[in-house]
């Protein structure tokens, strides 16, 4: 039996300025860090310790990350970033403000953007001051230009396939530090939820969700570690 944690970061930025983040790097504010210290206590109380990380190459994720295992004792595991596992890409709406967008454009249509299964937000401009295609992190990457959720599940689950779930057979206790729309992506398949189902999921911040997987590699329920 081995054991899968997910955890969103904690408030970002962003999060509290309502604008739409994507790929762009912001740090996590004050309650961020609470939360994710937070997190990190219940793995500790729970005695959920995980054996190895995951994370993305965003800020605000690794530095979740980095929180919660201190706050379990467990910053010394092995550790990766992967590009992977980043938030869905925002594209053109990258830096603009979650209200006034649905002002501007509607709440439907902003609803289609934000929770839509294969609608993409409309293209990042070239030359647009939150390209990221120039940062020496996304060296050799090509950076997308907008991304569904479709779209965000066809890099994770690759990655999955090929990272993340060998860790899981070998009998490891897997933290995966992620983002709203990157673990979307993840839940939507271990918990084989419609892709019309899926635009229900809401994945709160700093929040440990827990799947225990059988000798076979069958995830069983998703439960908040907290519920437990
Ligand atoms: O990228 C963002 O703006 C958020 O982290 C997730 O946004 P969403 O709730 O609109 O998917």
């Amino acid at each position: 039996m081995s054991t899968l944690i997910l955890i969103r970061h904690g408030q970002s930025r962003w999060n509290l300025e309502n604008r739409f983040t994507g790929w762009w790097d912001v740090d996590l504010t004050e309650k961020g860090v609470a939360e994710a210290i937070a997190a990190g206590e219940l793995l500790a109380e729970k005695g959920v310790l995980p054996t190895v990380a995951f994370t993305s190459l965003q800020t605000r994720a690794i530095k979740t990350l980095h929180l919660a295992l201190e706050a379990c004792g467990r910053l010394w595991i092995p550790e990766t970033k992967d590009w992977r596992l980043n938030e869905r890409h925002y594209g053109g709406l990258t830096g603009l403000d979650k209200a006034e967008t649905a002002a501007r454009h509607g709440d439907e249509q902003v609803h289609i953007w934000r929770r839509s299964f294969d609608v993409p937000p409309p293209d990042m401009e070239p030359g647009s001051e939150f390209d990221l295609s120039a940062d020496p992190r996304y060296a050799g990457i090509a950076v997308p230009r907008t991304e569904s959720l479709k779209l965000t599940i066809e890099r994770v689950l690759p990655y999955w396939e090929s990272a993340i779930l060998p860790q899981l057979a070998a009998g490891e206790t897997v933290v995966v530090a992620a983002h709203g729309n990157s673990l979307r992506a993840l839940v939507k398949h271990l918990s084989d939820i419609s892709d019309e189902d899926i635009t229900g999921l809401e994945i709160p911040t700093g929040q440990p969700i827990v799947y225990r997987f059988d000798d076979a590699m069958t995830p069983g329920e998703r439960r908040y570690l907290k519920d437990t």
